[in-house]
């Protein structure tokens, strides 16, 4: 008879899931889906199922590492909440299996592990992406993830400044308030990424709320909302212009608005750049279209229930 799963919640998780040692494993774990080797990665494009009525979404994101025996789903759910609204808008539970014996091993908060493994993600793509001379930092929007990448990106990289815009000013401004250091406020779209070298989107809009107009030639863009195929946040122009990137072409193809609906090709998978199969178009303005893939959430609850093991 198996053992009861072992139960980590979303504090547990955090504090056990740091960037120095999820980047390496993303890296790694990207790289080696895009040679799309079904021996040793299976991971299908999510399931999802409409909650019309309530507007909100459920995912199921399965993943098979094969080599590094790691059988796993993330079950995950988002809503459009009105503004103000206190309940999250993406929620998440991760399994981890037993790849022999098929029995649940952990289960455990999944929202840690989005928030991580998302900003994490699209800091491995400013690594190679950003202009080599990157000093203004820009945030659209202020909820988790937007919390998440402000929190990797000041930590991998050194911005002269940092600025935020959030659909409501108080909003920017509470974000910030829960800040060391100096965040500018602004009070629109254009304010804030005018003149930015890196910018995230990570909103909730339907509609474009970022216009290649504003954007400075080279900038890099990671692209983390409008996870729907008629889901917008950036506009034609800058989707045409910019060398577009992605974390899986298939998803790519299945659930990006932006993509979808703008007709601008996919340039590459970041894990064909981390593999060496294409080239980091640096000098150019980029976007890096991030999903989200169940091998991110995958490599993230391994780890967390190996530092677990470590630690009882
Ligand atoms: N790519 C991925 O892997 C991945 C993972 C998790 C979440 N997401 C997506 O990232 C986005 C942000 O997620 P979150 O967990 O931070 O959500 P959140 O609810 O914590 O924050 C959402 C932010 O978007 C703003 N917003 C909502 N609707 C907007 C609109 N119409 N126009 C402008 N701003 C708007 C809100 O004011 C808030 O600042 C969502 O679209 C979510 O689905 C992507
Ligand atoms: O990859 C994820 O976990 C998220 C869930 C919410 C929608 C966008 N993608």
């Amino acid at each position: 008879m198996s053992e009861s799963p072992v139960l980590l919640n979303k504090h547990e998780v955090e504090r056990l899931l740091t960037y120095d040692d999820l980047i390496p494993r993303l890296e790694s774990v990207m790289g080696k889906f895009s040679k799309r080797d079904s021996s040793e990665i299976i991971q299908p494009v999510r399931s999802v199922v409409p909650i019309q009525q309530h507007s909100g979404f459920l995912g199921v994101m399965p993943a098979y590492l094969a080599n590094e025996g790691i059988l796993c789903t993330k079950i995950v759910t988002f809503y459009q909440r009105a503004e103000g609204s206190s309940l999250p808008s993406t929620q998440a539970t991760v399994l981890l299996f037993h790849p022999e014996h098929g029995h649940v091993t952990a289960i455990m908060d999944g929202e840690a592990i989005t928030a991580k493994r998302t900003a994490a993600v699209s800091a491995i793509s400013a690594k190679l992406f950003k202009p080599a001379l990157s000093e203004v930092l820009c945030i659209l929007g202020s909820g988790q993830q937007a919390r998440s990448h402000y929190d990797v990106f000041t930590k991998l990289f050194k911005f002269k400044e940092v600025r935020v815009w959030s659909r409501r000013k108080e909003m920017a401004q509470r974000f910030v308030n829960d800040l060391q250091d100096p965040v500018t406020v602004c009070s629109s779209v254009k304010e804030a990424v005018i003149g930015a070298d890196v910018i995230v989107t990570a909103t909730g809009a339907s509609q474009p709320i970022l216009f290649g107009e504003w954007v400075k030639p080279g900038a890099h863009i990671a692209a983390v909302g409008a996870c729907r195929p008629d889901w917008r946040e950036l506009d034609d122009v800058l989707m045409r212009e910019a060398v577009v990137y992605v974390d899986s072409r298939e998803g790519a193809t299945a659930e990006s608005g932006d993509i979808i609906l703008s007709g601008a090709e996919v340039f590459a998978e970041l894990g064909e750049v981390l593999n060496g199969s294409f080239p980091a178009r640096r000098e150019k303005t980029t976007v890096f279209k991030s999903l989200g893939m169940g091998i991110q959430d995958a490599v993230s609850a391994k780890l967390v229930l190996e530092k677990w093991n470590s630690e009882h």
